[in-house]
């Protein structure tokens, strides 16, 4: 097994002297001019975890960059991170979503990672009975290393390509429903549900750390189902 190691390095300084843009000068080999906007103060950790090959990394690069990469599935090795900002009722929450290897041999690397994540996205493609038969497995894993309170929401992929289903809707929801989990199916292809996945978990987790207890809590499960987009309402290719 490859020798792996991961390094977390904080910048710090005055707000102003360039320290996002150093981040995405490095990250992406640019810089913006003018686009100075202060760093939210705001900011959560989501995981994506599930089977190799179900698309956790298009999912994320969906959410990142509105584009899916097609062709050529290049396994991830270990873990990857990237950074997004979304505006969750005026204030502005940053999340740092971690994605992971679906790959056995890099749980040892990915189980150090589950007690940093306050939201874990897990997914299965609709295509892949045997990923979603182990959804349990994963699900036992997440209680065994994750915190006892983090969000997690069942995710399945692939909702494109509804001629090789292998497993259905429902089935997909009654498992969400044995465990008390919010349940979508989704497609990092055509995009439909990413940005609603992410923003549901955004907003149960900025309500978590903000919001007044006198406040009416807010109600993923009934979020998700009042805006989420059913597959077979859709034309897929
Ligand atoms: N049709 C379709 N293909 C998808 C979708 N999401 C991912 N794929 C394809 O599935 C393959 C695997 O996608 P990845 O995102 O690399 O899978 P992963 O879960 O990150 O895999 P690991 O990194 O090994 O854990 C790629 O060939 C993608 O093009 C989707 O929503 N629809």
């Amino acid at each position: 097994m490859p020798l792996m190691c991961s390094l977390q390095t904080i910048l710090v300084g005055d707000s102003g002297v360039g320290k996002t843009s150093l981040l995405v000068q490095f990250d992406q080999g640019k810089f913006i001019p003018g686009s100075f906007s202060a760093t939210v103060g705001i900011g959560f950790t989501v995981m994506l975890l599930g089977d190799s090959g179900v698309g956790k990394t298009c999912f994320l690069l969906q959410f990142k960059d509105g584009a899916f990469l097609s062709g050529t599935f290049i396994a991830t090795v270990g873990i990857d991170f990237r950074n997004k900002v979304v505006a969750v009722d005026g204030v502005k929450v940053k999340l740092q979503i971690w994605d992971t290897a679906g790959q056995e041999r890099f749980r040892s690397v990915t189980h150090a990672y589950y007690r940093d994540a306050q939201a874990l996205l897990l997914l299965y493609d609709i295509t892949s009975k045997m990923s979603f038969d182990n959804i349990r497995a994963w699900l036992t894993e997440i209680h065994e290393y994750a915190q006892k309170d983090v969000v997690i929401m069942l995710l399945g992929n692939k909702a494109d390509v509804s001629s090789e289903r292998a497993v259905r809707t429902e089935d997909g929801a009654s498992l969400a429903r044995e465990y008390g989990v919010p349940f979508m199916e989704t497609s990092a292809k055509t995009g439909m549900n990413v940005e609603l996945a992410f923003l549901a978990i955004a907003k149960e987790l900025k309500q978590r750390a903000v919001q007044p207890l006198d406040e009416p809590h807010f109600q993923i499960h009934d979020y998700i189902e009042s805006q989420k987009k059913k597959s077979s309402c859709c034309a897929f290719s």
